[in-house]
């Protein structure tokens, strides 16, 4: 990658959606910063009776919106620019979605693994300690991300309603069902992709059995191999960080649950039931109608971004594509649906869970996956006809779908032409 920020990375895709829409100045010089960064140092006792540090930040990107919204990451390499990355992201994909929203994310630089269950909790609980002021149902509500879960978000919301001294189940979300959770969230932002493309199908020039190759095989891999089998689509490769596997006339993929549940890698399938081992990396380059990268950002680049061979890239994870991968897949005719879009399933089922936390009602499971196919219908539609009538690649046109709605919320408070006038 080139020099700069991360951030810098991501603010390529605001200066291009900016072109494409009549925005005033200051709405652009608001959304290029984060609107406050703040960065702790958690102590925590670990079990041998020592006392170990650990950096963690919670950034709220931009709350024009509504409070901000994001995860927060456990891991080993998160900084403050990653932080902030993210939670630009996140600002934009609770726009699309047109979520009551800004954008925020945390994270604490730590590798989970090497840690006990008890120092786990004492670490989450830290956390909530450290950002209960700024943290909260109507100022900021975090989420599970990458090495966090259900479990972790029960222990800080336990936390918060110490602090508080009140029960306030709507300050996190993907909390457990039994501490007011949300059904659906779990296969949330596979299901809200795969609606995504089956509302689109004609559009794509997609009909029939497809073919998919998924890289990445854990909650987003696994929940959208399972849909789109079920819909009749064979699912020929998939990869996790150990390697990946290739069937042309279709992986079992019961094996492949299976191998996962006992925490085995796909790749330990390989040699068995039809299926062949190929390297990780070539995965990107299988011979399918689908690619959905469900692994890790940067993904696709400038070095493997020629050797796509697939008609349609769904991106459940966030940020797989490269800017410059992005202009080569585009030459190629390779039509990008943009993670903002395709894995906002999973922020959207979380808007839901604060949703029904605030009103104590609580929906089934066929309200949450209508009222969840409706808005990716909805935006996706809207994002498609964007990018049909300005000749604009989906990504770019989502990016301009959610600067439109930013930045009528940010003109309502008063910008520049505001006073000249
Ligand atoms: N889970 C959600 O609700 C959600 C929501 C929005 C976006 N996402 C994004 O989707 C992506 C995956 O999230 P998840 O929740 O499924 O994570 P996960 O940890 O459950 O799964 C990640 C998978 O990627 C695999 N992987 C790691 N390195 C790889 C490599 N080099 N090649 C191939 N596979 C590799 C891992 O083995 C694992 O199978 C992330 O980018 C995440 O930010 C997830």
């Amino acid at each position: 990658m080139t020099e700069g920020s991360l951030l810098d990375h991501a603010l390529v895709r605001l200066d291009e959606a900016a072109k494409h829409l009549n925005v005033d100045a200051d709405v652009i010089e608001k959304l290029k910063f984060a609107r406050e960064t703040t960065k702790a140092r958690l102590m925590i006792r670990m079990d041998d009776g020592s006392r170990k540090s650990f950096l963690s930040w919670r950034c709220r990107y931009d709350d024009t919106r509504g409070p901000t919204k994001g995860g927060i990451r456990f891991h080993p390499e998160s900084t403050a620019d990653e932080v902030e990355m993210l939670a630009f992201w996140m600002t934009f994909k609770c726009a699309v979605m047109n979520l009551p929203y800004g954008g925020g994310k945390g994270a604490v630089q730590v590798d989970p693994r090497k840690l006990s269950k008890a120092e786990l909790e004492r670490l989450s609980r830290a956390y909530m300690q450290a950002f209960a002021r700024i943290i909260g149902p109507d100022r900021d509500i975090p989420a599970p991300d990458v090495y966090t879960n259900s479990m972790i978000m029960g222990w800080m919301a336990d936390e918060y309603a110490q602090i508080v001294g009140q029960a306030s189940p709507a300050v996190i979300t993907g909390k457990p069902l039994a501490l007011g959770g949300s059904l659906g969230r779990g296969d949330a932002t596979a299901r809200g992709g795969f609606y995504l493309v089956r509302h689109l199908a004609d559009e794509l020039g997609l009909k029939g059995s497809l073919r998919i190759a998924v890289q990445g095989f854990g909650n987003a891999g696994q929940h959208i191999a399972r849909l789109l089998a079920s819909d009749g689509h064979k699912i020929i490769a998939v990869s996790d960080s150990e390697g990946a596997v290739h069937a042309s006339d279709g992986l079992d993929l019961d094996r492949l649950f299976a191998a996962k549940n006992s925490a085995r890698s796909v790749t330990s399938t390989a040699g068995q039931h039809g299926h062949e081992l190929l390297a990780g990396d070539a995965l990107v380059g299988v011979d399918c109608d689908i690619l959905v990268p469900s692994a890790l950002e940067n993904m696709i680049r400038v070095d493997n971004a020629d050797s796509v061979k697939a008609r349609i890239v769904l991106e459940l994870a966030n940020g797989p594509v490269t800017s410059e991968a992005d202009a080569i897949l585009e030459k190629k005719g390779i039509v990008v649906l943009p993670d903002i879009l395709a894995n906002a399933g999973g922020v959207t089922v979380s808007y839901f869970e604060w949703v029904q936390n605030r009103q104590g009602f609580y929906w089934q499971i066929e309200e949450i996956h209508d009222r969840l196919r409706a808005i990716m219908e909805r935006e996706g539609r809207a994002i498609w006809d964007v990018a049909s009538k300005k000749e604009i690649s989906v990504r770019t046109a989502a990016y301009v779908h959610a600067l439109g709605r930013l930045a009528e919320a940010i003109e309502a408070h008063g910008t520049q032409s505001y006073f000249d006038s």
